[in-house]
This record gives C-alpha cells, sequence and structure tokens, in this order.
C-alpha cells in the first residue's frame, strides 16, 4: 500500500429525534482527520458510529474498500481511544493492552508479547504489571494508546484524547501522540475541542456543526480562512461576510447601515473577509494618514489574553483586537468609551463565501 491511498471512504448518517446527522469523511494512508466542533455538533456519534457501536441509519464504512457497515465492533480493524480511557481497573496494564488481541483470538503468550512490545514503543515497559490506578493521566492515555494499537487497527479513532489532562501534561503528551501517529500508517480520526490538538496533530480538519460538515481542509487554510462564526471564534480571527467589489467589500454592518473593507485582493460577488485581532490598532483620536480601514467603535469588554489584552469593540462592526497591556493602560480604555479602530487593507483575507 502506498501512502496516500484512500483507507477510510464512509458515509455516516444517524437519525435520532432530536438529531440527524449526515457526514462524508475519507482519510488516506497515514493521515489524520480532526473532527473539530461545539458541543453536541455529533463528533462522538460519527467515532461510534465507524467503531461500530452505533447502528447507521444510512450510508457505510469502507477500509481499505472493504464494506465493514456490517461488520461488529469486535470484529473491525479498529482502534479506539477513549476520552477518560476506560482502562479495566482489575487488570494489570499488560492485561490491558493484551485485551483486544486475546478477544480476537490470539493466543495468550503472544498477546501478552505484543503487549509488551508496544508497552515498550510508548516507553511504559516498567509498568507492564502495574494497575492503572497507578497511572498519571498521561501515562494512562499511552497505555490507551498502546491498547487501541495492539489490535493492529487500519482505523485509529480518538476521543479527546487530552481532554483529561492538565495543561502542562497535555504538551508533552501531544508531541508525544503526535510521534505515534506519524509512526501509524492507517487512517486515524481525532475528536477534538482544542484548535491547538487539530494545528499540531491533524493534516486535515473537518468542522462538524450541528451534524454537518460546514468546513473540512488542512488545519492552517481552516484557521486562516474560516467559514462560519464558531470556526472564526475558535481561531481567534474577525470574519464576515459581504459583496465584493475588487478590493472593496460591502459589509451589512451594525446599526450604522453597510460598512466597506478594503481588502488585500479583488473579488467580485459574495466573500468572506477575515482579519486576526493582532492586526488591529486602536487609536483614541482618528488615525492620521487615513488609513481605509478605521472605524470608530465602541469598547464592549476587555479580557487578559495570553500576553496579549483583547479588546472587544462594538458598533458599525463588531472587532476583536489584541493590545498590549502597556497600550491598554496608555489608552485607559474602558467599557463604553469610544475609540478608532484601524486595520491595513493587507492584513483583510477574501475569499468566496
Ligand atoms: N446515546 C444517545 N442517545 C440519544 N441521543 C444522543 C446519544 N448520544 C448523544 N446524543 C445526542 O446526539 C447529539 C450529538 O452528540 P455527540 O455526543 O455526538 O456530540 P459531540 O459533538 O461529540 O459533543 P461533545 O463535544 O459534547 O462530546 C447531541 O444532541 C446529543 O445530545
Amino acid at each position: 500500500m502506498t501512502s496516500g491511498d484512500v483507507v477510510l471512504d464512509a458515509r455516516v448518517a444517524v437519525r435520532r429525534p432530536a438529531f440527524s446527522l449526515d457526514v462524508g469523511l475519507r482519510v488516506a494512508s497515514g493521515q489524520v482527520l480532526a473532527l473539530l466542533g461545539p458541543n453536541g455538533a455529533g463528533k462522538s456519534t460519527v467515532l461510534r458510529a465507524l467503531a461500530g457501536l452505533l447502528p447507521l441509519s444510512e450510508g457505510r464504512v469502507l477500509l481499505d474498500g472493504v464494506d465493514i457497515t456490517a461488520e461488529p465492533a469486535e470484529r473491525r480493524p479498529v482502534g479506539m481511544v477513549f476520552q477518560d480511557y476506560l482502562l479495566f481497573a482489575h487488570l494489570s496494564v499488560v492485561e490491558n493492552v493484551a485485551f483486544g488481541p486475546r478477544c480476537r483470538g490470539v493466543p495468550t503468550r503472544r498477546a501478552r508479547r505484543l503487549a509488551l512490545d508496544l508497552l515498550g514503543e510508548v516507553g511504559l515497559a516498567e509498568y507492564a504489571a502495574a494497575r492503572p490506578r497507578a497511572l498519571s493521566g498521561g501515562q494512562a492515555q499511552r497505555v490507551a494508546l498502546a491498547r487501541a494499537l495492539a489490535v493492529r487497527p487500519r482505523l485509529l479513532l480518538l476521543d479527546e484524547p487530552m481532554a483529561a489532562l492538565d495543561a502542562h501534561t497535555r504538551v508533552s503528551v501531544r508531541s508525544q501522540l503526535r510521534r505515534r501517529l506519524a509512526a501509524f500508517d492507517g487512517a486515524a480520526v481525532l475528536v477534538t475541542h482544542d484548535p491547538l490538538d487539530a494545528m499540531v496533530l491533524a493534516d486535515r480538519v473537518l468542522v462538524l456543526e450541528d451534524g454537518s460538515a460546514v468546513q473540512e481542509g488542512p488545519p492552517a487554510e481552516v484557521a486562516r480562512r474560516p467559514r462560519t462564526g464558531y470556526v472564526a471564534r475558535l481561531v481567534g480571527v474577525n470574519l464576515y461576510r459581504g459583496e465584493a467589489e475588487g478590493t472593496r467589500v460591502l459589509l451589512p454592518g451594525g446599526p450604522g447601515g453597510p460598512v466597506a473593507l478594503t481588502a488585500a485582493s479583488s473579488h467580485s460577488g459574495e466573500v468572506f473577509a477575515a482579519f486576526p485581532p493582532r492586526a488591529v490598532a486602536l487609536y483614541r483620536d482618528r488615525p492620521h494618514g487615513s488609513p481605509r480601514n478605521a472605524w470608530p467603535l465602541t469598547v464592549d469588554g476587555v479580557e487578559r489574553f495570553g500576553d496579549q489584552v483583547r479588546v472587544h469593540l462594538t458598533g458599525a462592526l463588531a472587532v476583536s483586537a489584541d493590545i498590549t497591556p502597556a497600550a491598554l493602560a496608555e489608552l485607559s480604555l474602558a467599557p463604553g468609551e469610544r475609540v478608532w479602530a484601524s486595520v491595513k487593507a493587507t492584513e483583510v483575507e477574501c475569499y468566496p463565501a
């Protein structure tokens, strides 16, 4: 099998009285697809359906061209890492990892050997005899991954594998997971709420909202050119939809009527226009040199954001601006105050809607 062949080719449709999901997924050999989306979008439902833990209302699941839609979960070449790992507390670590192969008929000693090899690969050989309760969160995650890989899956499913970890542990576990995923030649589907996980771990991102795919592409592309408010907020960019005529984009705007925005590139028709909060400069008075994109706005709120301060502004446009704490002090901004916001046209990314 050469890298790039399609391993997973699925359409997953699940209908429940209050929820309906219909999404197509294609993942090539060695690739990681991140499913990103708000709570209740259907991410876990997709994983459970792919794993065979939930019947499809419609659609099918092909793995390496073989239709496994009717196969029960235990017969699918699928490994799954659950959010809280679900390690068996009464089994040792090595027995946990050997569990899948044992269930699939691999003789005890061979399954144990395989499990020990996998534990060695995730750096936990010395914990083979330990019980899961003796493991840290990061170690438990690595055991869960070894257990998922022990069935030699062609499809690896990871449901928020970092959610149970503290922020500090997450950084190191994320980079270990990245290395493990790079060595895996099947298809991987990762569910996450965290755009950083998607950026670091995935080759492609599929954004799911209310049971439908609303955007799909390489992580950097999705971050640079979000197509929904959810994605824009997630990656922290200001996103607008309007009508372009050349580099001029007319946005429906707020209470004062339409607002014109000058973008870097020329377009015609319905477009998205996006710019990052760090590209927004704030002034007490109308800025000189008349930058084309300058609006008088009102401060709606101020919050700490890393080592920056994010200022939320309302008015003709809703804009978020990142400024330094020093700039905040100098401007002495407080909610309700009027301020000028400006953005260079070269910072405004414009793309067809
Ligand atoms: N077993 C179930 N029976 C009925 N409805 C369910 C079941 N599991 C989930 N749902 C509903 O299906 C929808 C999708 O849920 P799902 O857990 O797949 O979303 P999600 O994107 O994974 O959300 P989260 O990020 O909160 O885990 C939700 O409306 C949820 O309430």
